[in-house]
């Protein structure tokens, strides 16, 4: 959590900075509001603004809109001046919070925000029992073991454990153990002294002290080398680390949770995974269904991405046509989660008007057709026929899916799972209408009928084959940018980077990392 404060808050900066960040924000300041438009514009990133009613709030909210910068701001002043908080609320300010600071207050909106931009929205009872089982799970100290097909929500799941657990006032820091490259990981995860090797030329904590007291997320532990492994398991079995370089432990305390989309029984029978060090972190497993097991979230999620690419695209309300959500739940959902976020996102940015109907639904095998196909079809001045057009066909870096910057006004108060405020399920059966059904089944009629001859054309390769070429060439169309690769390939940027280095082990030549992309492929 980031939060930016703005202006001098009657000069209570600092108490309200402390208690932030011993709720574990990380906090910036600036006096002015052109200040803090010149650092949300340089990327510097804030998930929260709090800022001084004296200042021209309705100006600074105005300025946020004009430049689309979605971002909850919460107005701060001498005690209770209604007239002031009033004016603060009516310039578009989310909240009102009195001076001096108080810490329960700061607290309450920290947690609302954070809650807002990973919540998780269900209502399929198969979900449901799940969260129940997690939160079942959160007050304990013992280890999770998170599983669940890429894109089920693993991520978000860890988080809420997180969020309910005794350590929520602590950090949660997450590592990702498939992108970063197995020399880089240890020192990420143990940090390194100076001159411990080339390059090191200071001494840098790892994500284990970074999260000492909270919660550490191994993400696709199953990536992990079995070398890291041993060191690992000594971790937590000593709860202390040795940071590369170093002959002195260091004692920690942090709570794990790992991840895994691969069967991690299986890799240890095969033996790529220490068993010891399975059975240490699978104290508690959890189990995320595929959407393909939970139909009932279809509906709530769809609406969900909806509302929350409407407005990071300044695009006003949107509303699923029941054709388009029929179109919807009727499509397996191989990419899961993600690929229903990325097809809503496709759908806001396609569709005209108000309504979003099934021209709008562009599902990734629609998109992942060859030419004269019915991807043909899609207007050429779409921003799906051209992901990277100038002004008329962007998207905005802060409305990437997979990659949300700012939360968008939602208001707090949501819960950590359930409907969303004001969500409820859809009144989209199966059997909605027959004019509905109908045009699903044209559709997929003329999708199948359209992509015919480009598939005769596959026939006698392996699907991995093909697969390799359509990454391989759609990377080199976006001029090696692995971000943008991936989501116009509807996966994530970790399994892109998977299949990238699997290519590269095979002895292809794969294209390099675009320039903004260097530091982190
Ligand atoms: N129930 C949900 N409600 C809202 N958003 C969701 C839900 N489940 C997943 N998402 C969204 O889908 C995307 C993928 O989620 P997440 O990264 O948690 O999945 P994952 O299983 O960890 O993915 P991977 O297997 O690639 O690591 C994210 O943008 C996340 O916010």
């Amino acid at each position: 959590m980031r939060l930016l404060i703005v202006g001098t808050l009657e000069g209570y900066i600092t108490a309200a900075g402390k208690i932030a960040m011993k709720r574990g924000a990380k906090v910036s300041h600036t006096d002015s509001i052109e200040g803090a438009l010149n650092a949300l514009r340089a990327a510097a990133g804030a998930d929260l603004v709090m800022i001084d009613v004296k200042l021209d709030i309705a100006t600074f909210i105005d300025s946020l809109k004009a430049e689309r910068i979605t971002i909850p701001v919460v107005a701060c002043g001498i005690g209770t001046d209604a007239a002031a908080a009033v004016r603060a609320i009516r310039a578009g300010a989310k909240e009102y919070l009195p001076l001096p600071p108080n810490a329960e207050l700061i607290a309450a909106v920290l947690e609302a925000v954070a809650e807002e931009s990973h919540s998780i929205v269900c209502s399929d009872p198969a979900m449901l029992a799940t969260l129940r089982l997690a939160e079942q799970v959160a007050p304990s100290d013992a280890s999770v073991m998170i599983t669940g097909e890429s894109g089920t929500g693993k991520e978000l799941m860890a988080r809420f454990i997180h969020r309910k657990s005794r350590r929520s006032g602590e950090s949660f820091v997450a590592v990702n153990c498939a992108a970063i490259p197995e020399n880089l990981l240890e020192s990420e995860l143990f940090g390194h002294e100076k001159g411990a090797f080339t390059g090191a030329v200071a001494r840098r904590l790892g994500k284990f002290e970074e999260a000492n007291n909270g919660t550490l997320l191994l993400d696709e532990l199953s990536e992990m080398h079995p070398r890291l492994q041993a060191k690992l398991l000594r971790a937590i079995q000593e709860k202390e680390i040795d940071r590369i370089g170093s002959s002195q432990p260091v004692k920690v305390n942090v709570r794990l949770i790992a991840t895994s989309n691969r069967n991690l029984e299986a890799e240890v029978s095969a033996g790529n995974f220490r068993e010891d060090l399975y059975f240490r972190l699978n104290v508690f497993s959890v189990a995320i269904p595929s959407l393909r097991e939970r139909p009932a979230d279809i509906p709530m999620i769809a609406e969900h991405f909806l509302k929350k690419y409407a407005e990071a695209n300044g695009l006003g309300d949107k509303r699923l046509t029941d054709d388009a959500m029929l179109m919807l739940q009727s499509h397996h959902w191989r990419g899961n989660v993600r690929e229903l976020e990325n097809t809503m996102h496709r759908a806001v940015l396609l569709s005209r008007g108000e309504e979003v109907g099934p021209e709008a639904i562009m599902l990734t095998s629609k998109l992942l057709a060859p030419e004269g196909s019915a991807q043909a079809s899609i207007p050429s001045d779409s921003p799906v026929a051209n992901p990277f057009a100038g002004p008329a066909g962007t998207v905005p870096a802060a409305a990437t899916p997979g990659q949300p910057q700012g939360t968008g006004p939602h208001g707090y108060g949501q819960t950590g799972y359930g409907p969303p405020k004001g969500g409820k399920p859809g009144p989209y059966g199966m059997a909605a209408n027959s004019s509905a059904a109908a045009t699903a089944a044209a559709t997929a009629a003329a999708n199948a009928g359209a992509t015919g001859a480009g598939l005769a054309a596959l026939i006698g390769r392996t699907v991995a084959d093909v697969e390799r070429d359509l990454i391989l060439e759609t990377l080199t169309h976006c001029l090696g940018n692995r971000t943008h690769a991936a989501n116009i390939l509807g996966i994530s940027i970790r399994t892109l980077r998977n299949k990238l280095k699997q290519y590269g082990d095979e002895g292809r030549s794969v294209p390099t990392p675009g320039n903004d992309e260097r530091a982190t492929a």
